[in-house]
């Protein structure tokens, strides 16, 4: 039996779409059973998602090798389903990960990448949750290139609203095109942010992190809380907030001692989703025989 171990992830830190993410440790495993004459999904997810065929981990390896053999495959997620924490980019990765070993493909972490990029549509989850740790990435003309770096040694804490939010329906309300100016402005924070973290210069870094010009702006009214966070964040010192991916989720890079008011104040402020905090893991999708 191989059991498979995909990280959720954290994209865009901010100014980063599309590009920077970061894997953590709150883990989707997935387990490959015996063989059965039709594909098995054992999970908890919820009766929106199949548990035959149908389900996107099974569709993930059966769009790599459409005659897999069949299996009864165990589901166990602590990832939450559309909340900006790349549930559907794990869901992919162990697809693959299963043609791979069920298929025999013998695909390096390489060729996953590409592949999975191809099928989520940009890398900034994929490919974290394949590397690990901090990952830089460039998808252009099909091609992606990822880059890992150690993101530096940070607590995080996640708000996790009780609401989903489909990425699918937050990217739509993003602009079709941006001035030149200001995606000049937009990349070259991204830029700076990249190598502020890479130096371990917080103070600049926190900054950056705020100051996305790609998506925050335009998701604002999906995702109101931000703002609050963020405010709350800067009265108790916090380096930084930013949403997660396409949202709901809102990251907030702050010190634990400081955890216990971050919460008690946005409690206050009737913010009743869940709190997790997290560390980044630093060694991405796992596959272990047992
Ligand atoms: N473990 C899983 N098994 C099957 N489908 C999944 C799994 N995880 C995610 N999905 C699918 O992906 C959708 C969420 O994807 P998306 O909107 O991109 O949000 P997220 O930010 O969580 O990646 C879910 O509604 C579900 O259809
Ligand atoms: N860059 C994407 C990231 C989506 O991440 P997810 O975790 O919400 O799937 C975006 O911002 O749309």
């Amino acid at each position: 039996m191989e059991i498979i171990k995909v990280p959720a992830t954290s994209a865009n830190l901010g100014p980063g779409f599309d590009s920077l993410g970061i894997a953590v440790n709150v883990y989707l495993t997935v387990t490959i059973a015996e063989q059965t004459a039709n594909w098995v999904v054992e999970h908890q997810l919820g009766s929106d998602v199949p548990t035959d065929e149908r389900n996107m981990i099974v569709q993930t390896a059966l769009s790599l090798v459409p005659n897999l053999t069949p299996h009864r495959i165990i589901v166990d997620s602590d990832i939450p389903l559309a909340r900006g924490l790349g549930s559907s980019s794990s869901a992919i990765v162990a697809g693959l990960e299963i043609a791979n070993i069920i298929g025999k493909l013998d695909m390096d972490k390489e060729t996953l990448l590409q592949k999975a990029t191809y099928l989520e549509g940009h890398p900034d989850n994929v490919a974290p949750a394949i590397l690990g740790d901090f990952v830089v990435s460039a998808y252009v003309s099909g091609h992606v290139t990822s880059v890992k770096g150690r993101f530096p040694e940070l607590e995080m804490l996640a708000y996790i609203p009780k609401y989903e939010l489909p990425t699918s329906k937050s990217r739509e309300a993003l602009p079709k095109e941006l001035p030149f100016k200001e995606a000049v402005a937009a990349g070259s924070i991204g830029n700076a942010l990249v190598a502020s973290l890479l130096t371990e210069r917080f103070d600049e870094a926190g900054r950056l992190m705020e100051a996305d010009r790609y998506h925050e702006i335009y998701r604002a009214a999906l995702v109101p809380h931000l703002a609050t966070l963020r405010e709350i964040g800067h009265h108790v010192g916090a380096m930084a907030t930013y949403l997660s991916g396409a949202g709901p989720t809102v990251m907030t890079i702050v010190d634990k001692k400081k955890v216990p008011e971050f919460i008690r104040i946005a409690r206050e402020a009737w913010l009743d989703g869940d709190f997790r905090q997290l560390n980044v893991d630093r060694n991405g999708v796992v596959v272990e025989k047992k």
